[in-house]
Formats: C-alpha cells, sequence, structure tokens
C-alpha cells in the first residue's frame, strides 16, 4: 500500500502496487462496518466480477488476511466531481453536462441490461479524467427485484447528480430561496426530464426511456457536435 487516497462510510481506499509494478487501489473495510454489514459485504464484489465495462473499475482480487478484509481494484484515472465542485469550484458547462450524462446513461444500460441496479450514484462516485467518466461504489450495488431494489432508484440519483452540476454555475441572487426549477436556467424540456427523474411528474420506465428524453433535453449541444 502507497498511500490512502479517499475514504468513505465502509472503507478506506489506498492507493497500492502490485509485485509486478501496477498501480491498483486496495478499499479495506473498515472492521466495525463490515461487522455491521454482515451478509451484505459481498455483493459489491459478486456483482463486480461478473461485469465489464470501461468506465466500472475492474475488480482484481480479494484480500481476507488476518483480519484485513478489502478488494484489490483497477485503479481508475480523474477527480470526483466533489472533489472539481467543492475544492476546485469548477463550474460545469451545458456541454459538460451532456458530455457527462450520456456516459452515465451508457454505465446505466449496460447495468440495467444486466439486472443490476447501482444505487449511488452521488459526486463522491463519479471520476471525471479528462473528459472520461468512470462510476466507482458498488457497495449498494443489487440485483434488481422490482420491490427493494429498483431500477428507478438510479433514475432519482442521476436526476440529483446533474443538477449538482447545473447548480455549479448559479449564482445566488438576492430574495428568498427559489426551487431548483425556477432559479436554475433551465430549457422546459429539461425541467420535465429532471422532474421525472425525480419522480416529480410520470417516473420512467426503463433507462432507454431516459435516454431519449435526456437526448431531447440536450439537444441543442447534442446538434452543436453532429
Ligand atoms: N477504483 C478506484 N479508482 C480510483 N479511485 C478510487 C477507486 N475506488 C475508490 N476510489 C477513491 O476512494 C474513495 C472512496 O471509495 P468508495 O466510494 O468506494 O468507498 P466507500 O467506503 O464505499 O464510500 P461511500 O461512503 O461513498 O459508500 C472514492 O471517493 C475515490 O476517491
Amino acid at each position: 500500500m502507497i498511500e490512502p487516497i479517499g475514504e468513505g462510510r465502509y472503507g478506506v481506499c489506498y492507493l497500492a502496487m502490485t509485485n509486478d509494478g501496477n498501480r491498483v487501489v486496495i478499499k479495506r473495510f473498515k472492521p466495525r462496518m463490515f461487522k455491521k454489514n454482515k451478509g451484505k459485504n459481498a455483493y459489491e464484489a459478486v456483482i463486480l466480477s461478473q461485469i465489464r465495462h470501461d468506465a466500472v473499475p475492474e475488480l482484481l482480487g480479494i484480500v481476507n488476511d488476518n483480519g484485513l478484509y478489502g478488494y484489490v481494484l483497477e485503479l481508475k484515472q480523474g477527480k470526483t466531481v466533489e472533489v472539481m465542485l467543492f475544492k476546485e469550484k469548477h463550474m460545469f458547462t451545458e456541454t459538460e453536462i451532456f458530455h457527462i450524462g450520456s456516459q452515465l446513461i451508457n454505465v446505466l444500460k449496460y447495468l440495467h441490461g444486466r439486472g443490476i441496479v447501482h444505487r449511488d450514484i452521488r459526486i463522491p462516485n463519479v471520476l471525471i479524467d479528462a473528459g472520461e467518466v468512470s462510476l466507482i461504489d458498488f457497495g449498494l450495488a443489487r440485483w434488481a427485484d422490482n420491490e427493494q431494489y429498483c431500477f428507478d432508484q438510479d433514475f432519482s440519483y442521476l436526476g440529483d447528480f446533474l443538477l449538482y452540476l447545473h447548480y455549479s454555475s448559479f449564482k445566488k441572487k438576492e430574495g428568498k430561496g427559489k426551487r431548483w426549477y425556477e432559479e436554475l436556467n433551465l430549457s422546459e424540456t429539461q425541467i420535465d426530464f429532471y422532474k421525472r427523474l425525480l419522480r416529480l411528474k410520470t417516473p420512467y420506465a426503463s433507462i432507454e426511456e431516459v435516454e431519449k428524453d435526456f437526448i431531447r433535453a440536450f439537444s441543442d449541444v447534442k446538434n452543436k457536435y453532429i
């Protein structure tokens, strides 16, 4: 292990080096959380071991050694959106939001197509490296069962996540706090899209439906690149 690179509720992640000189991540569980989460700890490894996608870290191994329990993961490059927003005060443009959203929707199409719900698409779990997105932290991921674990959980997280990006360029004006769809500079189709993602209007039934409306909501940006 070389140095810690991040800490979450369940574990501490370290940058580490394999014997043959490859840089990897070791996600070490906090012993207390590991005990508390008994029975659910294995999901992350089982789910990661069944998927292969460029935007998701590959599971390279499992460590279970004298109280040290953790995973060895492919190191994904980039900074979390949390760091970009709060440390670097990065202001995401409409074009960046479109590219990030498209990549996340592609990962979700892949995951949902295999019956997996991520359930934790949040700003500390999305890494960006020169515009390339990685989705990490499959600690809460589960197989969808349409009861406790539904695909639309990912839709509301996606809505929240994208609204964070819109807020990065928001300048608070005088006066009472307005609602997001009143104060952000969004088009009618974007407002409708986010309201459906957040279940404030008829919710989406599938990621394909989400993708269709996303493209419509960002058609101005998309048309510039065709
Ligand atoms: N594969 C990876 N490549 C690069 N950095 C990573 C990787 N996995 C984790 N990290 C870094 O470590 C941090 C914590 O990792 P992770 O979110 O998986 O831990 P956690 O304990 O499950 O967190 P949470 O409280 O969000 O559930 C991330 O925010 C990120 O900075």
